[in-house]
């Protein structure tokens, strides 16, 4: 087995504040657990959503990662090096975006800057010449490759650094908040072109993310931190059932049936068009959508269903709430 691009044993990584007392000049000082003993791993090639909450120590671990930030304790390994000593290595295999955060020299171009990356990362002319104009074609920069980066819009710019991010093409892309602030047509576009690089080059990905619609079409397993702690670490379907989430089957039914409000593991939502459209809700762990419809099937035609899944948002929400009820039981 290849070692994993991304090994975090035990990681902690505090920050001392100082705040102002409130006597004379006195300060308080104050320790931040921004993470706070974190494990996991990221075999090579997978694509890892990192979710949660505002302060939950996200930035930090990627800081960490990418060789911003050292360690209090415990070990980082990207690509298989220690990223604050390798950093320059690193950054080789390595792409990262801040989506708040340019990484662009504001001046210049985009050509330009990819000129300037190009030379940093011993890229052959040839190479780097493809791979522009690559980048421009799939990402769609012609219209503003030559504009001053200053002069971009958030979307425009947030391309430029993606591409920025991926010239070399790394093996590794970490991505923090890319589509924060982006307009529906510019994350559809940026997740397009991501998906397609990773069937194209393999990259692995870690995107640290608020917009579920990002976790969902990009990653196949998430990592929920709270705290500065690992909450959960599995797929979006696990999730859902371990907090319980609930599924809707729509049945559309031969003609007006009474109301199934009697079928075993589930809830009758709602009776529509006189009792030929029903929604029924139940728990994935309770029963199973096979087994509904054959029980359905005892008093009814169906002629078509649908199955809602939950709302991602709310299960993470749910999530969160459930951790932070275990950790005040203690
Ligand atoms: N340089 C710093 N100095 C002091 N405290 C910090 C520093 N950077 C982060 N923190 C604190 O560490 C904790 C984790 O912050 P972090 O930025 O990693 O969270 P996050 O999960 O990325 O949040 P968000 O979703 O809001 O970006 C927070 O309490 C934050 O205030």
């Amino acid at each position: 087995m290849t070692d994993p691009i991304i090994d975090v044993r035990e990681l902690r990584r505090e920050f001392v504040v100082h705040t102002p007392s409130g006597k004379w000049l006195r300060r308080n000082r104050t320790t931040v657990n921004a993470v706070d003993g974190l494990t996991f791993d990221i075999p090579r090639g997978a694509a890892v959503g990192y979710l949660g909450a505002n302060g939950a120590g996200k930035s930090t671990t990627i800081k960490v990662l990418c060789g911003i930030l050292a360690p209090t304790s415990g070990t980082a390994r990207t690509c298989g090096m220690e990223p604050v000593r390798h950093r320059k290595r690193l950054a080789r295999q390595l792409g990262v975006v801040f989506g708040q955060r340019s990484q662009l020299w504001w001046d210049l171009p985009l050509r330009e800057s990819f000129r300037v990356l190009g030379a940093i990362h011993r890229l052959a002319p040839a190479t780097l010449q493809r791979r522009t104009e690559e980048l421009i074609d799939r990402l769609d920069l012609g219209e503003f490759v030559s504009t001053p980066v200053r002069q971009l819009s958030l979307g425009q710019r947030i391309r430029g650094e993606v591409a920025a991010a991926l010239l070399h093409s790394p093996p590794l892309l970490i991505l923090d908040e890319p589509t924060i602030g982006l307009d529906v047509l510019s994350k559809e576009r940026l997740r397009v072109f991501l998906t397609e690089q990773r069937q194209l080059h393999g990259t692995s990905l870690l995107l640290a993310t608020h917009d579920m619609g990002d976790v969902q079409r990009l990653t196949e397993r998430i990592l929920i931190v709270d705290h500065g702690k690992l909450a959960y670490d599995g797929t979006l379907t696990g999730l859902a059932e371990r907090v319980g989430a609930e599924r809707v089957m729509v049945l559309q039914l031969a003609g007006p049936t009474r109301p199934l409000d009697d079928i075993p593991g589930t809830r009758l939502l709602d009776v529509e068009s006189g009792g030929s459209k029903q929604r029924l809700s139940f728990v994935p762990t309770d029963t199973t959508a096979a087994r509904i419809l054959e029980l359905v099937g005892r008093h009814a035609q169906v002629n078509d269903l649908t199955l809602e899944e939950p709302d991602i948002d709310d299960v993470v929400r749910r999530n969160y709430l459930r951790s932070a009820e275990e950790s005040m039981r203690g």
